[in-house]
């Protein structure tokens, strides 16, 4: 991807990496960027390692409110890894993550009150029908029985649940599992969801009305955050974009910037990360068994 100088220099800048402590107490209250638009997550100098491995290498980001967000890098990228350490599911090593002005190490309980979450390989109480999921889900955001019972009802039946409420969640389909859980991510009204993975292995009638649910979303002014590696889904959904490789962020912005000059996301992508095109090649002896 190649873009003009001059259009570089235009984007907005990140403030320069400051290493800071983990868990460091950080000024609470509403975040904006240097020209007053809100903010939904900043992240600042965050690492993390698993012994001699680095999966996130001090990343810097700055996540618009009220947009729909894909975070998007290969297999090993650190896209996981950053996400859960910004909802609060894994300690960094280093750096700060503050969600709509709250400190998620200092503040957790401010912070989930405000998120949801869909998290990769999603456990859920199996022996609970879906609808005593959500009920249970409610109960514990400490939202009243009533209120609980109406939304669940609302979610169920937007998400194409309600024939299937009272199965029990083990026999739910890799589908219906995202879509149960994503209910429960969004049961308590969070202004901020976290999504990982959320179309993988999901048939294209539940994505096409998991798109809408989170559309809903995003145009009463959520924000949503999602992983994915399908460029196709995220050019068509997302309108800001952050890439990783290697567990730095090579690139973000809006969609469009990051795309630049080239014909797709795709292309963007595979020359941000400096993929390898060898294809097939070396595999002579692959010939179909002839
Ligand atoms: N618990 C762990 N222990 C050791 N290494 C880990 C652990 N979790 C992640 N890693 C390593 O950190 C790197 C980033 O992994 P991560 O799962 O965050 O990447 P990802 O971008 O989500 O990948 P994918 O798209 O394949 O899910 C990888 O090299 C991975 O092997």
């Amino acid at each position: 991807m190649s873009e003009p100088r001059e259009e570089r220099e235009k984007r907005p800048r990140l403030e320069p990496y400051r290493p800071v402590p983990y868990g460091k107490a950080v000024e609470e209250g509403p975040d904006t960027t240097g020209d007053g638009q809100p903010v939904a997550v900043r992240v600042r100098g965050l690492w993390k390692r698993f012994g001699e491995q680095t999966a996130v290498a001090g990343i810097d980001l700055e996540l618009p409110a009220g947009r729909f967000i894909g975070l998007v890098g290969p297999n090993g990228a650190g896209k996981t890894t950053t996400l859960s350490m910004v909802t609060g599911l894994l300690r960094p090593d280093d750096g700060i993550v503050r969600i709509v002005g709250h400190d998620v190490w200092t503040d957790p309980v401010g912070v989930k009150s405000r998120i949801g979450v869909l998290p990769e390989g999603l456990r859920l109480f199996e022996r609970l029908s879906g609808r005593e999921l959500l009920a249970y889900t409610g109960r514990l955001r400490g939202l009243p029985g009533e209120e609980v019972d109406k939304r669940a009802g609302q979610l169920l039946d937007v998400l194409d649940l309600s024939a299937s409420q009272h199965k029990l969640v083990v026999d739910y389909s890799t589908g219906m599992r995202k879509k149960i859980g994503l209910a429960a991510a969004l049961l308590h009204n969070p202004e901020v969801l976290f999504l990982d993975e959320p179309f993988e292995g999901v048939d294209p009638v539940s994505a096409q009305v998991i798109r809408g649910v989170l559309e809903r979303f995003t145009e009463s002014g959520g924000t949503v955050v999602f992983s994915s590696h399908v460029m196709e889904l995220v050019e068509s959904l997302c309108d800001w974009v952050a890439v990783m490789a290697a567990g730095r962020i090579v690139a973000h912005g809006p969609l469009a910037e990051v795309r630049g000059d080239a014909p797709s996301l795709q292309d963007a992508f595979l020359s941000l990360v400096g993929a390898d095109r060898r294809g097939g090649q070396g595999l002579d002896w692959l010939s179909g068994g002839k």
